[in-house]
């Protein structure tokens, strides 16, 4: 079977969000905005935490990866969490309260109103990062949401400090654009930082 057509427009679609992203100043800004609040994090003695589901959660985990590890160049260790990786404490938040709960309880055990909560989601409804983005607010931990379509009830109820909603109804070309946005925080945030 020939699929170059069903191929070349996956990509198709895919650039196109990226453009409608390009051509929204007010995204840009908030990327920037986004930059500037996790240089200034770190270099307050601060710590990133990220949560997701699914793909989100990879994308959480990859993030984490990048900043903890090394981006472009070798330099120093930068504290960077991902909250989907311990089966053990995932399993019994889940199972002992509730799967809704099961990043803002790892919060309430980790953060303090000096680091910095990202929220991966492409619908901003995961009742999970709803309530880790609430539990944010209420102790004055700053936090940064990639969300999508309509920006749903993180949206609605302004829940993140810095709601970056992109343009796109389709779940996977709204992650590709949070990709592309991880990245480019890991790397501003380097540069300046090192
Ligand atoms: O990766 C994908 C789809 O591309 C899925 O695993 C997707 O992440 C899952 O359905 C998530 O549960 C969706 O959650 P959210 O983006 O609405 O917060
Ligand atoms: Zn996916």
């Amino acid at each position: 079977m020939n699929h170059l057509d069903y191929i070349k427009n996956e990509f198709i679609e895919s650039v196109k969000v990226k453009e409608a992203v390009l051509n929204n100043p007010k995204i840009l800004n908030q990327i920037n905005d986004a930059a500037n609040l996790l240089v200034e994090t770190y270099q307050k003695g601060g710590r990133i935490f990220l949560a997701g589901n699914g793909g989100s959660a990879a994308d959480a985990q990859h993030l984490a990866g990048e900043l903890v590890s090394k981006f472009y160049f070798d330099r120093k260790a930068l504290s960077a969490i991902a909250l989907t990786t311990d089966t053990s404490i995932l399993t019994a938040i889940g199972n002992d309260f509730d799967y809704n709960y099961i990043f803002k309880r790892q919060l309430e055990a980790h953060a303090t109103p000096h680091d910095v909560f990202i929220g991966i989601t492409t619908s901003g409804n995961s009742k999970n990062i709803v309530e880790a983005l609430k539990y944010a607010k209420e102790i004055g931990l700053k936090s940064v949401v990639f969300n999508g379509k309509d920006g749903g009830i993180i949206s609605k109820e302004n829940l993140g400090t810095i709601n970056i909603v992109i343009p796109s109804p389709i779940t996977p070309r709204i992650q590709e654009s949070h990709l592309v946005i991880g990245h480019t925080l890991c790397a501003i945030v380097e540069k300046v930082l090192f």
